[in-house]
């Protein structure tokens, strides 16, 4: 069983941004994410969760404390054994999906690999778009599609590396309810099953998703909201559902 197997391991990370007051948009924070499960990072406007996504994922650096993928320590490598490290582990699902509007869907699902210089292995990048509902649109530019179906190129692509980690930042925030559904639905499923076709060992289970959301029907897709404040975790919730997220939101506001 590798449910309990943390996939990446936060550890006393402070980060600040030197402009303005010297603002701490991190101030010690611990956290660890498990292996194929799905967790919510939610909190005020402001309160750092871009920057824990960003310091987890290893898009930033932390200014202080380490930072683990899959036991690696990524807070210390330098470029481009970091991007490495990133290419080899970890997908992303962006906001404003961030694909190439010159490629084709198909083109853009394959472009991390080619990127890194790996052979793009075609047979699961098809049953990948399966997946998402996009089998036939290969062809298509992604501006011959819907946002809703943009983002589920987006988490195609993210998928087509079989990642051990999917960040996902306000993933939800540009579709509608229904388009929004159905991305949510998509990353619950590839933490549940997904991996299992993905995975070359066969070993493990799903993917581990990390998402930041402001919306509490959204975190309530998730097996965990962890509620961050002024930079520092100050609760979290398991099993979440859309009400107690909310109130554990209003409570978090109120500090
Ligand atoms: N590049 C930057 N330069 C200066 N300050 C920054 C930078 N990025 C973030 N900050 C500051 O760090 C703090 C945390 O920002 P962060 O974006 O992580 O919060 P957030 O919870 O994701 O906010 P939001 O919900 O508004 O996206 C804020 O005070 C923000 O103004």
């Amino acid at each position: 069983m590798t449910m309990t197997e943390t996939v990446v391991e936060v550890i006393d990370v402070t980060k600040s941004y030197a402009g303005g007051a010297g603002v701490r948009a991190l101030d010690g924070v611990s956290v660890g994410f498990a292996t194929g499960t799905f967790c919510a990072v939610m909190g005020p406007s402001g309160s750092g969760k871009s920057t824990l996504l960003h310091c987890a994922a290893g898009l930033d650096r932390p200014d202080s404390g380490r930072v683990l993928l899959a036991g690696q320590e990524i807070s210390r490598l330098r470029e481009p054994k970091l991007t490495e490290a990133r290419r080899r582990r970890v997908g992303f699902v962006f906001q404003s999906y961030n694909l190439m509007d010159s490629l084709s869907v198909w083109h853009n699902v394959l472009l991390p690999q080619r990127l890194a210089g790996v052979r793009p292995d075609r047979d699961w990048a098809r049953e990948v778009m399966r997946r998402v509902g996009l089998a036939g649109r290969e062809n298509d530019r992604p501006g011959q599609l819907s946002g809703g179906q943009r983002q589920r190129v987006a988490l195609a692509r993210a998928l087509a590396g079989r990642p051990e980690v999917i960040f996902a930042d306000e993933p939800t925030g540009a579709l509608d309810i229904s388009a929004g559904r159905e991305v949510l639905a998509l990353l619950r499923d590839a933490v549940d099953g997904f991996g299992d076709l993905g995975s070359r060992s066969g070993e493990r289970s799903g993917t581990a998703v990390i998402m930041v959301t402001h919306d509490p029907a959204a975190a309530a897709w998730a097996d965990r909201v962890v509620f961050l404040a002024d930079g520092r975790i100050v609760t979290e919730l398991a099993d979440p559902t859309a009400e107690k997220v909310a109130a554990q939101m209003t409570a978090v506001s109120a500090r």
